[in-house]
């Protein structure tokens, strides 16, 4: 008999890294050798998972793939009664919950799924009714599903076993009482309509609901077109990793709803490998608060625990001094008075949260603009809120100018304004590098962005539709050297290809080869973008719109 602890360590078969637990850390991962970066540490085929409901009748519930590159495209079939979908083939016991890319897909699902089918019916009744979220209770479903299969397995499977979803953290003491009372009644519905293979006690139905909760990791768009959020499955093995605000590794989906895990940057032996739970780009209260509400605990990493001054961190909430507007200086707050750091004048305490208090509202009403598609005024109260607040009132790395900027980028790409598109992009670059590790998944993202947007003005340029005059905003914010004026169009244009464009991409596939393998569908496309532009070429670009 194998020991859990060995039955673990099979599980990370990667040479070099070890699963340990202490009493401060739990369990963590550790690298027991010295690991290059780009050092694959876990990859993993989950336990069980589920999609979003927005993507339930677009992609295969088995395979992951889009329902229309499946074989039975416009197929109208099911195993379980009538059909209503003209993409794929979906099961029409459950009631358009659960599609399938194909038929042979459903049949490999069959014995699967018609566990859940007739609990999957009831199910957006019971968590309406209840107020708890459809995505957890099919998982729970989903891991009892498999538990109970892997229990009668004939056939031997690669998906983590789902006695390691039951060996997670649950959390369940200091979750949120209003939250874990919805649950519990909840719970109490789903287990009546339990077929009785798969009976477990409500009470043991809210612990598993608790452990994916703060374990389960979301997947995201498989065709790697974008990074919409999809499904949400659990990876014990991922769920090994501890958290850091600077983490040296990071986890991607990928095809098929595989989870991995990749080291950012070379690793030392001894050192603790981290992922990140939270957005490394906002500040460290808000990154602590939602530590603490979702995961549970007071994060106290390197990042974290590093006194206000002696990191960037400090900067993304930071104030600027209204006195010496240094970008070197901040705040320091005690006994209700702020003191600059810089040149010692002082300001309350309640100045100081006004000030943040208004570019946080000024910030919210432009974003509230842009969720509702007023693409146009969104981009308006945008430019109006960096000209009130940036280089006056919040530091230049300040988060809100983080996520404005992104925002701004993506109004001017709708609007098909590249290269205003351009300039906010390099900016959101900019200022986020100073908060992300190298090889950052969302940075090679943002470089593979400009990448399309440098060719599209650039061939814009060579086809007359932009004037190289009109790249001269790019030029005075030192984007683009100034062209002599003697050049033709077509001359600008290569050029803007050749050295904006192609080093984008390259950049772009140096960084996603570390963070996400060079046999990634995101790595894969950004050596065909290189390949291309170096092989260049007369095509016109091919470019994916930002909707
Ligand atoms: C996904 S699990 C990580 C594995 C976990 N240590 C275990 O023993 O199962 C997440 C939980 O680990 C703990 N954790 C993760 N990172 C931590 C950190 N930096 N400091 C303290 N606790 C942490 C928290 O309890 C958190 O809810």
């Amino acid at each position: 008999m194998t020991s859990k602890k060995e039955r673990y360590q099979q599980q990370l078969r990667t040479p070099g890294i070890q699963l340990r637990a202490t009493r401060s850390k739990g369990r963590h991962v550790m690298a027991s050798e010295s690991l290059p970066k780009g050092t694959l540490v876990v990859s993993e085929e989950s336990a069980a998972f589920v999609l979003l409901k927005a993507s339930m009748d677009e992609l295969c519930l088995r395979c992951v793939r889009p329902l229309d590159e499946g074989d039975s495209k416009g197929q109208q079939q099911s195993l379980f009664g009538s059909a209503g979908n003209s993409k794929g083939v979906v099961c029409g016991g459950c009631i358009k919950q659960t599609y399938y890319c194909s038929s042979e897909c459903m049949n490999s699902d069959h014995e699967r799924h018609s566990l859940e089918c007739e609990v999957v019916r009831h199910l957006p009744g019971i968590t309406a009714m209840h107020s708890t979220d459809y995505a957890l209770m099919r998982l729970v479903l989903g891991v009892l599903v498999n538990r109970y299969l892997e229990t009668v397995a004939t056939m031997p499977s690669t998906r983590t076993p789902t006695e390691f979803v039951f060996d997670l953290v649950s959390h369940r003491k200091t979750c949120d009482p209003k939250w874990l009372a919805c649950v519990e009644a909840c719970a109490d519905d789903f287990v009546q309509y339990l077929p009785e293979h798969l009976s477990i006690p409500a009470s043991e139905i809210v612990t598993l609901a608790c452990r994916i909760n703060s374990n389960s990791h979301a997947m995201v768009d498989p065709t790697g077109n974008t990074n919409q959020e999809v499904g949400v499955g659990m990876f014990p093995m991922v769920a090994m990793l501890n958290h850091a605000c600077a983490p040296n590794c990071s986890f991607v989906s990928t095809t098929h709803g595989r989870m991995i895990v990749r080291t950012l940057r070379d690793v030392e032996a001894g050192e603790e490998l981290c992922v990140t739970y939270v957005d490394l780009c906002t500040p460290r209260s808000e990154r602590r608060g939602k530590l603490l509400e979702t995961k549970h605990f007071w994060c106290e990493c390197e990042r974290c625990s590093c006194l206000s001054g002696e990191s960037e961190d400090a900067f993304l909430d930071a104030i600027l001094c209204q006195e010496c507007k240094s970008p070197s200086a901040y705040y320091s707050s005690k006994d209700g008075e702020s003191t600059c750091t810089q040149c010692g004048s002082t300001i309350t305490q309640e100045q100081l949260s006004l000030a943040s208090f208004k570019a946080e509202q000024a910030h919210t009403d432009a974003h509230d603009l842009f969720k509702a598609r007023h693409t146009d005024s969104a981009l308006t109260a945008y430019a109006q809120f960096i000209q009130r607040f940036e280089n006056t009132v919040l530091h230049p790395n300040h988060h809100l100018l983080i996520s404005a900027y992104a925002t701004m980028m993506n109004c001017a790409q709708r609007l098909r304004d590249y290269v205003s598109a351009i300039r906010y992009g390099s900016r959101v670059i900019q200022k986020m590098r100073p908060h992300v590790p190298s090889n950052w998944p969302e940075l090679a993202d943002f470089e593979f962005r400009m990448g399309e947007l440098w060719e599209i003005v650039g061939m814009a340029v060579v086809e007359g539709i932009i004037a190289p005059s009109e790249l001269e905003s790019l030029a005075n914010d030192g984007l683009i050297q100034v062209q002599s004026g003697a050049e033709s169009c077509q001359e600008v244009g290569s050029y803007v290809v050749r050295e904006h464009a192609l080093r984008c991409f390259e950049t772009c596939l140096s960084m996603r080869r570390v963070a996400y393998g060079e046999e990634h569908v995101r790595t894969i496309e950004a050596g065909e973008q290189v390949a291309r532009l170096n092989e260049r070429d007369q095509e016109r670009p091919v470019f994916t719109e930002y909707k």
